[in-house]
């Protein structure tokens, strides 16, 4: 199997090189190679090989999240003055298969719109809809012909549902307007509902990340694609360029994080490509990777010394992510209908594994939902919600204003649950169209040095983000309530509400059917979310088409240096990511097998 962690001596030169294995890395390179078995591939990956049990048994994926782990890459911020001086932590999958190897596995495509609305040549809806189809097989409910039959990733329910949960939470969500719709995903225009949970599980209960699910059948079969490789725990440095400012390799170092510890300075070494380099890195990695290269504001470049390659002021501008914020409650589940028994010990992982237990095959997430406001509730965010609703919103009534998960389990570190032997259920909400940017650059040409990094978040001038924010606790705290296996809120993840307020916790809806928040209670909601919000895990858009790569994907300014991850998306979208850049690697590796005629 073509798969080093040191790159074999003879190997100096080859056809493509992919920076970064990870979601939409793997996905070009098994195509590329499937496309052209004599095309010679790298693909260098920063992270180790996806073959950790917490990669492919999908309910220990909370593991990939943990101090230490060496599955997810974990970005820092700078203190953010809007959010209480935080840090913010910013994980994203760093190991073969990128986010698709240690995310939580919620299936949800991009809407309509989102394609649309990008409005690039060849990116519409329509024209992604094959490639979409290309990545799947489906086995949800599919009554408009919208899903693919015989991709690579098999979405399914998995092998275990709550159902209590599913059906209570889609009941309550159903009586206060949100109906439960067949399929949310369908591009269709459909949104304002929710669906019960598909994920990118298949349904003998595997994870179906895109390492496992398109690279590896191939560099297992040496046979037929000898000329496939990867080089796993090494970080790509920087793109190498010749004098007519063609890529024409990169210098890579072996990541420390899988290093004995030295005093000795990283050796770096360098490999050529005949033909292209991909940047494949997230959209954290590859607008650092492409500033280090010389690619970047010339301003910033010039004020660390780094010759100017490309002068494209886009690189690492705007950075978005969706931003989250998850609620827990006390309930009568059952041991055996959530998560929390097994993340607490009181069940045994081995005995669970040796018995193939169905919960294996879970991420115990059990509805998606695509929100929009009632018009009463826009009117009551006041008239700059409004505005930015009537005017963004209104016209596209595919845009839902938010998302919402109900899981299974307490969702912070075990050791930390109020009453011990007890079972929770929490609801995740995050925004999906944030108006808020951060920006993500070098503080210097090593891939060791910390990060200029703000994630943004709420910091939009007209507040849209955190009235969202709002809306969405007080959503699905209505929702949480109407649900028989409700038990009161947790306090420590909830704002703390005065005793006298009408929206104090606990408040039952026999007690009052709506609660009613004062402007005290409003002030402790905000300055609530703004001490607890964090990653939805999305980030995205750092080097947009049109502005760092054309449609082609080309970073203008340079030959033979694409781009294919989410950092090239240009505005967000309705959805977790995952589909997003999985399609992004369809159609890039679509984009580049034409051009290179293979
Ligand atoms: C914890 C978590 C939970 C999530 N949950 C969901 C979910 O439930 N559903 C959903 O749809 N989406 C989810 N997402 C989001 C989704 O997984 C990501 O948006 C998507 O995987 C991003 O794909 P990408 O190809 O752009 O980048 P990645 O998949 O992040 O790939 C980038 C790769 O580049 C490597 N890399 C970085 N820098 C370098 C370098 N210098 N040299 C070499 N290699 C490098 C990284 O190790 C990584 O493998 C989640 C993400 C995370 C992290």
């Amino acid at each position: 199997m073509g798969l080093f962690t040191t790159l074999p001596e003879d190997l100096t030169e080859v056809d493509v090189i992919i920076a970064g294995g990870g979601t939409a890395g793997c996905i070009v390179a098994a195509r590329l190679a499937e496309a052209d078995p004599q095309l010679s591939i790298l693909v260098i990956e920063g992270g180790s090989n996806n073959d950790a049990p917490e990669i492919s048994i999908p309910i220990l994926l909370m593991a990939n999240l943990m101090p230490g782990s060496k599955t997810n890459i974990f970005y820092q911020s700078k203190p953010e003055e809007q959010l209480g001086g935080r840090e913010l932590i910013v994980p994203s999958g760093g190991v073969l298969g990128g986010g698709s190897s240690t995310n939580m596995m919620m299936y949800s495509r991009a809407q309509k719109s989102d394609f649309d609305e990008w409005d690039v040549p060849g990116w519409s809806a329509e024209e992604m809809m094959p490639f979409l189809k290309k990545i799947e097989t489906f086995h949800g409910p599919d009554p408009t012909g919208a899903h693919g039959n015989d991709g690579p990733i098999q979405v399914s329910k998995g092998t275990f549902t709550s159902s209590r949960l599913q059906d209570q939470f889609i009941s309550s969500a159903e009586k206060l307007g949100w109906p439960e719709i067949t399929d949310l995903q369908a591009l269709d225009e459909k949104t304002n509902g929710v669906q019960r949970a598909l994920r990118y599980i298949s349904p003998d209960g595997k994870r179906q990340d895109t390492a496992s699910r398109y690279l590896h059948p191939k560099l297992q079969d040496d046979e037929h694609f000898p000329n496939l490789q990867v080089l796993v725990q090494h970080q790509v440095v920087k793109v190498l360029f010749d004098n007519n400012k063609k890529a024409v390799g990169v210098e890579f170092t072996p990541n420390p994080l899988f290093q004995e510890e030295t005093t000795q300075p990283p050796s770096t070494q360098t490999i050529k490509a005949r033909t292209l380099v991909i940047l494949s890195c997230g959209a954290i990695g590859t607008p650092t990777l492409l500033e280090r290269s010389g690619i970047g504001n010339s301003h910033l470049l010039n004020s660390l010394n780094i010759s100017v390659v490309s002068d494209l002021p886009g690189v690492g501008k705007e950075y978005e992510d969706h931003q989250l914020n998850v609620y827990p409650y006390f309930s009568s589940l059952d041991p055996e209908e959530t998560a929390d028994a097994l993340y607490s010990g009181r069940r045994d992982l081995a005995a669970l594994i040796q018995n193939n237990d169905k919960i294996l095959g879970w991420n115990a997430q059990e509805v998606t939902c695509k929100l929009r406001p009632s018009e009463e509730d826009i009117v009551s965010l006041g008239p700059d919600f409004e505005e930015i609703w009537n005017k963004d919103f209104e016209p596209i009534p595919d845009r839902p204003l938010g998302m919402m998960a109900p899981v299974a389990a307490f969702p912070a570190d075990p050791s930390t649950v109020p009453i011990p032997n007890k079972q929770y259920f929490a609801i995740s909400t995050f925004s999906v169209y944030p108006y808020s940017r951060g920006h993500v650059h070098i503080t210097s040409s090593s891939p060791s040095s910390s990060l200029d990094f703000q994630t943004g978040f709420f910091s939009d001038t007209k507040k849209f983000d955190i009235k969202t924010h709002k809306w969405l606790y007080k959503t699905q705290r209505e929702i949480a309530r109407q649900m028989s296996i409700y038990q009161g809120e947790v306090p420590s993840g909830h704002p703390p509400f005065s005793v006298g307020s009408k929206a104090r916790l606990g408040i039952t809806v026999a007690e009052a059917e709506k609660l009613e928040y004062s402007d005290e209670d409003e002030m402790i909601l905000e300055k609530w979310l703004r001490e607890n919000v964090g990653t939805t895990w999305h980030s995205l858009g750092t080097c947009k088409m049109m502005e760092v790569v054309d449609e082609k994907l080309g970073v203008y300014g340079v030959e033979g240096l694409k781009i294919v991850d989410l950092s090239v998306v240009r505005g967000n979208v309705g959805a977790n990511t995952c589909g997003t850049a999985m399609v992004v690697g369809e159609k890039g590796a679509e984009i580049i097998r034409g051009e290179l005629g293979l």
